[in-house]
């Protein structure tokens, strides 16, 4: 059991190291996700998750939120085009002081089911980055992991969006809600723009500023608040909760539990702060996915290794 912990302990070292042996080290930023600015903003439930889960910010008294929106990549410096998959953390800080987090991203699916298949895939991009992708090396990558296929391919299409707040975000990852009588209803998470959804053609991209997404931002405040609805896919006896890789099809039920208004950007945002997918809260429990839980150890070593000016 205690060489099992070990072993689970050193593949999340592993797995930053394996993304600081293809990108570089960049002390004092995140591993992934590295360039992102912090909003503040309240969150409002609207009632419709109380039948489903006790969680205190979903029943019906609004909570004040930190919102982190990044671009993907671990480079701080790549230019905001350069990075089409875009980061949305939020903490919502509950009545009781206790704080509850959702991580999501703009794309629906992840490329990796299990931790050693993540180590294994970042590893391969080494050869890809040094410009001599190893072509034999990838069509093993394929036969070993075919699940990673859909995402990359999604990957391949995305655009650049238009703003942080034109973009739809997915948790990837289910959870189970419980309820007073402790029934268990596994779901997914997204926030929907009340902006809609808005990506640029590539013509577009090339005219705007690295920081094309902070300026946005910064316009869009100062008409007023941005807005985002929480809502909730219902996962289904045959939707898989253990595999990140796997899409639940569109026409499960998806209900809106509430309204998140986004009011100001944080000046001083204290970058120290860690979200963590695990990190939630009575009424909420992670689901069997493997890589939900490595999650937990990885963004620990990354948080350590950031604040330790490393
Ligand atoms: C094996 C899988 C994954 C690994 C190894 C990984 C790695 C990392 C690392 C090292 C960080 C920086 C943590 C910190 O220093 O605070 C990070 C941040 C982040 N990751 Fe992941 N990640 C994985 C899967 C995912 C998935 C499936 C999502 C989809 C929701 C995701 C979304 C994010 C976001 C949005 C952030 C930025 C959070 C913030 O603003 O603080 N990651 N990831």
């Amino acid at each position: 059991m205690e060489e099992n912990k070990k072993l689970k302990s050193e593949l999340g070292s592993r797995a930053v190291d394996v993304i600081e042996n293809v990108v570089g080290t960049f002390p004092g930023y995140r591993r992934a996700h590295a360039k992102g600015n912090g909003y503040e903003g309240v969150f409002t439930p609207n009632g419709k998750a109380a039948p489903i889960t006790v969680a205190a910010h979903l029943q019906n008294e609004a909570v004040p939120v930190t919102i982190r929106f990044s671009n993907s990549s671990p480079i701080p410096s790549h230019p905001d085009a350069l990075s089409p998959v875009k980061g949305m953390a939020v903490k919502f800080q509950l009545p009781d002081g206790d704080v509850t987090d959702l991580i999501t991203v703009t794309i629906p699916l992840f490329f990796a089911k299990t931790p050693e298949a993540f180590v294994d895939i970042v590893d391969f991009f080494k050869s890809a980055k040094d410009g001599f992708p190893n072509l034999k090396e990838l069509a093993t990558i394929f036969i070993k992991y075919p699940e990673c296929k859909a995402s990359l391919q999604m990957l391949k299409e995305m655009r650049s969006p238009a703003s942080f707040s034109t973009c739809q975000y997915y948790s990837i990852h289910a959870f189970y809600f419980i309820n007073a009588d402790g029934r268990r209803q596994a779901i997914k998470y997204q926030w929907e723009p009340d902006a809609g959804l808005s990506m640029l053609a590539k013509e577009e991209v090339a005219m705007l500023s690295s920081d094309y997404l902070n300026e946005d931002m910064e316009e869009r405040l100062q008409q007023g608040p941005i807005g985002f609805k929480l809502n909730i896919q219902l996962g289904g006896e045959n939707d898989p909760t253990d595999d990140p890789t796997v899409v639940w099809s569109e026409d499960k039920q998806v209900i809106t539990v509430g309204q998140l208004s986004i009011t100001k950007k944080l000046d001083s945002f204290a970058d120290n702060l860690l979200f963590d997918p695990t990190n939630i809260t009575a009424g909420i429990e992670c689901s069997e996915d493997p890589i939900l839980h490595f999650r937990h150890r990885v963004y620990a070593v990354s948080y350590d290794r950031r604040t330790h000016n490393q």
